[in-house]
């Protein structure tokens, strides 16, 4: 059973005023330096250590105290055992890093869907100089030989430039859409035009004003009346004709259509759901898709118009049989309104969740988006799962190169709603700004991150535990205390030593005031914890024994200019189950 910790009252120091803000504390005289003694030369290490019912294992102690002090000694010389490894990390945090310190770390993630805008090795590197975290490939677009060239541009990057940028694919699903336009980019629909969609088949070039819907069912299902938002809203049109396989519609909302723009219709104010929403979530289409994506280990899968958790679950398991190694995390894209109503238990089955708020305003309202997303946002923090805010962000960004106030007051609320990542879509796929667009993202976050941390703005979540096990349990606990800790005591970063990212994102989601760098043993599980919320994932190799790691990690991080002596630092790991408080050496 887990014992007292009677450090915690022995210890002035750990009585923290719960909850509410502490105010920065002088602890002892310099606020951000624990005690040294000359038995202790280089810096405190002060150590917590639960105990649970198993306690065969070497690590489950009580506490670790040294003659009553509350501290323990370690002798954290900087030696030779770093001299032989490395430690991996992207150039752009080395640099922020170095110039502006541990608080300039932007904590904010960011996906750029590539397109041909941005196809480009050298844009690819902009992109990664910009900030990218993830990025993503739609498969609603483009060939798998188009998408194996970005996968392998953005590995060579990785391996040559030491980015940690993930790939994410993203499914088509069973939508409704346009065909590809024959080739044009887009094409301008007027008021009062009559276009006609169609399910034929063109193999020469479309007729005039000719739009090919890929859904059999389309002329069977829609009705004379009806009404076809093409992209949400962006287009709309007034059926007016069923001539066979083709639906004669007259435009009522001028606008421009895009290749393969999703379709919906509506019957009296309603979205029409028949047959095509018993369309399966994933296609055969998509069955290949996903085939490619588990063949190129991409790090992320995300699944379009998710319905119920069964289909997550089923997924996961075709996965597991074909990628054991566990490489490949599942993302919901909360689309439609089966998604919102199963929310929960979706989220709960997977691995993270997108806010796609494209195609979820053209299925509910549009004044109702915004509640949608903070609501999956909260639900996707309170289950502990990264989550995506994405579409629009900064949609006049395709076109011009600064973006609206009103866009920039979107990204803000998403930030400051504490997303783990935001989205851009065509705005770095074929927008004329990508790499603006990218700063925007970059810098608003920065500023509003900044500003609450100073303001004290965002308000406590409720963080019902995650765990099924009392060991779980354990590990929340200690990453609850430990973000606490950091707040309280204001230290420069946590660290956070993890072979499968558990523990870093369990520190992630408790949003704590400084970056968490979190070292980990392999290049995939440092790709896929880009996408979390604070975290600076490191690769590093590491033993069970965290007094070593730590020698080497000051070691190493020291020589690289990205750390220095008296840095006040708290570091978890899940070998051990212990918190430990100390200053750089
Ligand atoms: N691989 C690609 N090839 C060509 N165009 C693409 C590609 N990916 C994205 N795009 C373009 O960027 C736009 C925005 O991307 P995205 O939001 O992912 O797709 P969609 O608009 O289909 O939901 C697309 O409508 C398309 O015009
Ligand atoms: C991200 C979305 O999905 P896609 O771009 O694939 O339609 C969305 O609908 O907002
Ligand atoms: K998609
Ligand atoms: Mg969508």
């Amino acid at each position: 059973m887990a014992q007292s910790i009677p450090l915690v009252s022995r210890s002035p120091h750990l009585n923290f005023p719960s909850l509410s803000p502490a105010p920065k504390r002088c602890l002892y005289g310099n606020p951000r330096r624990v005690p040294t003694s000359s038995s202790c030369p280089s810096g405190a290490v002060f150590s917590i250590r639960a105990s649970t019912s198993d306690s065969d294992s070497s690590a489950h102690h009580v506490i670790v105290s040294d003659n009553g002090t509350g501290y323990a000694r370690a002798t954290l010389t900087v030696s030779d055992a770093a001299s032989t490894a490395s430690i991996e990390v992207d150039a752009v945090t080395e640099v922020e890093l170095k110039e502006n310190g541990f608080r300039s770390t932007r904590r904010t993630k960011l996906v750029c869907t590539i397109g041909p805008a941005t196809c480009g090795s050298e844009q690819l590197e902009a992109l990664a100089v910009g900030g990218m975290n993830v990025a993503r490939i739609n498969m609603c677009h483009g060939t798998h030989e188009w998408h194996k060239r970005v996968i392998d541009r953005v590995r060579k990057l990785n391996e040559e430039k030491g980015y940690a940028v993930a790939i994410m694919m993203d499914t088509e699903g069973s939508e409704i859409h346009m065909g590809d336009l024959g080739g044009a980019p887009s094409a301008k629909a007027e008021d009062g035009e009559v276009w006609t969609f169609s399910v034929r088949a063109f193999n020469s070039t479309l007729p005039e004003r000719t739009i090919h819907v890929n859904y059999d069912g389309f002329a069977e299902d829609v009705k004379v009346g009806d009404e076809l938002l093409v992209d949400g809203g962006m287009v709309r049109f007034e059926v007016i004709e069923k001539i066979g396989p083709d639906v004669k519609c007259l435009c009522t909302d001028p606008g421009l259509l895009l290749p393969r723009a999703n379709l919906t219709f509506w019957r009296n104010g309603s979205l029409v759901r028949e047959r095509n929403a018993m369309l399966p979530t994933i296609s055969s289409k998509d069955w290949l898709d996903i085939d490619f994506g588990v063949a190129e280990k991409v790090d992320f899968i995300a699944i379009s118009f998710v319905k119920s958790a069964e289909v997550i679950n089923h997924l996961k398991s075709y996965i597991a049989a074909r990628s054991p190694d566990g490489g490949i995390s599942l993302i919901a894209k909360i689309e439609s309104i089966d998604s919102l109503k199963n929310l929960e238990e979706i989220v709960q089955a997977s691995d993270g969740a997108m806010v796609a708020r494209g195609d979820l305003g053209a299925q509910i309202p549009l004044e109702q988006v915004p509640s949608a997303q903070q609501k999956i946002v909260r639900v996707c923090r309170q289950l502990n799962k990264p989550v995506i805010v994405a579409s629009q962000l900064l949609e006049s960004m395709i076109e011009y190169p600064t973006p609206t106030r009103a866009e920039v007051a979107d990204v803000s609320e998403a930030v400051r709603q504490r997303a783990d990542a935001l989205m851009l879509s065509g705005e770095s796929a074929m927008g004329q700004y990508p790499e603006k667009a990218l700063t925007v993202l970059r810098s608003v976050s920065l500023r509003i991150e900044k500003w609450w941390r100073e303001e004290k703005r965002h308000e406590a979540m409720i963080l019902p535990p995650v765990g099924y096990s009392f060991a779980d349990n354990i590990k929340e606990e200690i990453c609850v205390s430990a973000a606490k800790m950091a707040n309280n005591l204001g230290v420069d970063a946590l660290f956070v030593y993890t072979k499968s990212g558990h523990m870093a994102s369990l520190l992630s989601r408790c949003r704590p005031d400084c970056p968490i760098f979190a070292f980990t043993t392999t290049p995939s599980v440092r790709r896929r914890l880009n996408l979390q919320w604070g975290l600076i994932p490191f690769r590093l190799s590491f033993s069970d024994d965290m007094e070593s790691n730590l020698n080497k990690t000051f070691s190493l991080l020291k020589a690289r200019g990205m750390i220095k002596s008296g840095d006040l630092v708290i570091a978890v790991s899940d070998m051990l189950q212990s918190i430990q408080v100390m200053n750089v050496p």
